[in-house]
């Protein structure tokens, strides 16, 4: 862990202690990219859930460009910078493909290293250790050099911890597609009990904890209550569903209510 990066982000503080909602908007750059309009804006889409009470933004800048692409990165980093430097930037990727360009360039308070292949239809799987640990130590401590908390996208595997923490991250974030398709089911607390123990073991060792993947208004307080010290949750599919129908101010309103519920 990195004794130059606070452990606590901004976005924490800014929570009250509670768990910071970072909004990722891809799923408003996909749209958008679908006519050459422009519309509907990514900056317009943050700047709507920050005024609402977002304390964060999250990107996944994937290869490809099927959502988010390079130009509103940087416009965000630009927005965040100059309106809204308490918001926190979590910038997602494969630090073996694009992602490192974007930490070197922009130095977002956290960088999500997320070990996905170019053409992934999304996020499904965390890193796996010990195979991984000698490609990310290098890439770890970079980013580090340059000031950005480091989080690692992980299974719920407990015995995985120590070797995060090894790398010297400063943070997990709990893959959750797991526990989002086990919510409501008689496996719930089972698949839950999962991801608390691998809280607990991250936490143990000196880890922060985030979260995230199809978490929702349904799930996140559930969640939120059973699985200790999360600093972070990001969502973004679900949010973004849910502001098509509610705008962008009740919808993000509205899971600030699930996150307070959870500690209510
Ligand atoms: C890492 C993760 O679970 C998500 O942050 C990811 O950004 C989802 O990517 P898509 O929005 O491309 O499905
Ligand atoms: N890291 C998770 C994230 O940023 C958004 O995931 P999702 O809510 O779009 O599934």
């Amino acid at each position: 862990m990195n004794p130059l990066i606070a452990p606590e982000s901004n976005a924490h503080h800014a929570a009250g202690g509670r768990c910071a909602l970072s909004v990722n908007v891809n799923k408003v750059a996909l749209l958008r990219n679908t006519r050459h309009l422009g519309i509907p804006s990514v900056l317009r889409a943050a700047e709507a859930c920050l005024l609402a009470g977002a304390q964060g933004i999250t990107v996944h800048p994937r290869p490809d460009a099927r959502h988010v692409r390079t130009q509103d990165v940087h416009d965000l980093a630009e927005l965040l910078r100059r309106d809204w430097p308490q918001v926190e930037y979590n910038i997602e990727g494969n630090p073996t493909q694009n992602l490192m360009d974007y930490v070197r360039e922009l130095r977002p308070h956290q960088v999500t290293f997320v070990p996905d292949s170019e053409d992934q239809f999304t996020s499904d799987h965390g890193w796996q250790f010990p195979a991984d640990m000698a490609r990310l130590k290098p890439l770890v401590a970079e980013a580090q050099a340059l000031g950005v908390r480091v989080s690692l996208f992980m299974d719920p595997t407990p015995e995985a911890m120590a070797y995060v923490a090894e790398l010297g991250a400063d943070r997990v974030e709990l893959y959750t597609e797991t526990y989002a398709s086990t919510h409501g089911t008689a496996r719930q607390a089972e698949v839950l009990a999962g991801f608390t123990r691998t809280a607990q073991a991250a936490l143990a060792v000196g880890l922060g904890v985030n979260a995230g993947h199809d978490l929702n208004r349904d799930n996140l307080a559930d969640f939120l209550r059973a699985v200790p010290g999360v600093q972070e949750v990001s969502i973004g599919h679900a949010l973004i569903a849910d502001a098509l129908e509610l705008g962008y101010t009740e919808t993000v309103r509205e899971y600030q209510r699930c996150i307070q519920k959870a500690y209510a």
